[in-house]
């Protein structure tokens, strides 16, 4: 809307807009002064109109209390994640939860909304929209219990810099700025508002969604979205058609006081560098799983070449645990057969998908 000063109609960039009600423009104090007297009444009227500044609500953001399995605690690294208070025996069900958000392919014209559901497409922009949407007709209080949970899409300077470049080469219909229409910041747009820890119902969205059953559709919940990533979780997702929610079950024994973790993606086939920049890329954050901490590729070198050399013979056992330290040996060797292991995995699994034959798929099987 192309604006003018409210006494002398000059148009510009450089007008100045009344500080208390925010509606007329002016070119110079000058101008502003001459124009107080008629403008008082309507000033104070607009501001008595203006609605009330959202006053925020505090909420219990502790969804697991009373949980006889377990419960919220802070991780290094982290942020929040889940540990188990007693012991959990493989397979039990630790948690189920129904969704408190959800949308729908349908609503969007889309057939596979989860599939497209980290694309920057033309429909980010109704994607978006059908989201807020949503989220506005939440109560106050479960609108706070959402923006209470992680936002890594917002804050994430990476995934920004992809979408303005996109937008750039118009590619796609919007910039960040407008995508990212913050809701719980002031009302002005910021520039650095992103990096300064802000959230919105987009953001919290993007980085906790997942599958409505085998429907179309995505949800958000609540418990769900505590559970931290592993690259050899744990416990899973599933989805429990009789409850109709997604369920959090025990993949294996977990002892009281271990973090319970679920994997975000299929890292079976993927070494840990592919891992971390999968993670960076899709959720903003460098995994700091057992799996990946212990496979910081500058040491792993280090560490496969001393594995190496007692493989040869060339030094033993006690002195290579006294050169490493004896608590991260057993981790560290874990670690590098495990990304051995997943690199011979990828590769069976690439020649597998081209096996032209059943009696070559028997062989590689064998
Ligand atoms: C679904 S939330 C999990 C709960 C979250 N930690 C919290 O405080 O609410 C996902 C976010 O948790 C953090 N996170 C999850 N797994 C992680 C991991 N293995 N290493 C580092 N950060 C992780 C990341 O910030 C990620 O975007």
């Amino acid at each position: 809307m192309s604006r003018s000063c409210a006494v002398c109609s000059k148009h510009g960039d450089s007008l100045k807009i009344c500080g208390q009600c925010k509606d007329r423009c002016y070119c110079s104090a000058e101008c502003q002064r001459l124009d107080w007297k008629s403008h008082k009444i309507s000033c104070q009227q607009k501001t008595c109109d203006a609605p009330a500044p959202k006053k925020s609500i505090s909420v219990d953001v502790d969804f697991f209390a009373g949980d006889d399995f377990c419960g919220c605690v802070s991780i290094a690294g982290k942020g929040v994640g889940v540990v188990a208070k007693a012991f959990i025996p493989a397979g039990q069900v630790i948690v189920q939860d129904q969704h408190i958000l959800r949308i729908d392919g349908k609503e969007l014209g889309l057939s596979d909304l989860w599939s497209q559901s980290n694309k920057p497409a033309d429909v980010y922009d109704g994607k978006h929209a059908l989201i807020r949407k949503k989220f506005e007709q939440l109560s106050e209080v479960d609108q706070a219990k959402v923006l209470s949970l992680e936002d890594m899409q917002t804050n994430n300077k990476l995934a920004r810099a992809i979408v303005d470049r996109l937008y750039a080469d118009g590619r796609i219909n919007s910039s960040w700025e407008k995508l990212y229409t913050l809701s719980s910041v002031p009302s002005t747009p910021v520039p650095e508002v992103q990096d300064a820890g802000y959230k919105s119902p987009e953001g919290v969205f993007k980085t906790n969604c997942l599958p409505v059953g085998d429907s179309n559709s995505l949800g958000l919940y609540l418990r769900i979205s505590k559970f931290n990533n592993s690259c050899c979780p744990n416990a899973g997702y599933r989805w429990n058609h009789d409850v109709q929610g997604q369920v959090v079950q025990a993949m294996r024994d977990i002892q009281a006081g271990e973090e319970i973790c679920v994997t975000y993606f299929h890292a079976n086939f993927m070494t840990s560098t592919v891992r971390q920049k999968h993670t960076l890329m899709g959720w903003g954050f460098k995994c700091q799983c057992e799996a990946c901490e212990h496979c910081d590729r500058s040491k792993l070198k280090e560490v496969q070449d001393l594995v190496r050399s007692l493989d040869d013979g060339q030094m033993s056992d006690e002195d290579l645990t006294a050169l490493i330290g004896a608590d991260k040996m057993g981790l560290i060797q874990a670690a590098v057969a495990s990304d051995d292991r997943r690199q011979s995995l990828e590769k069976l699994n690439a020649q597998l998908n081209r096996a032209s034959s059943l009696s070559m798929v028997k062989r590689l099987v064998k």
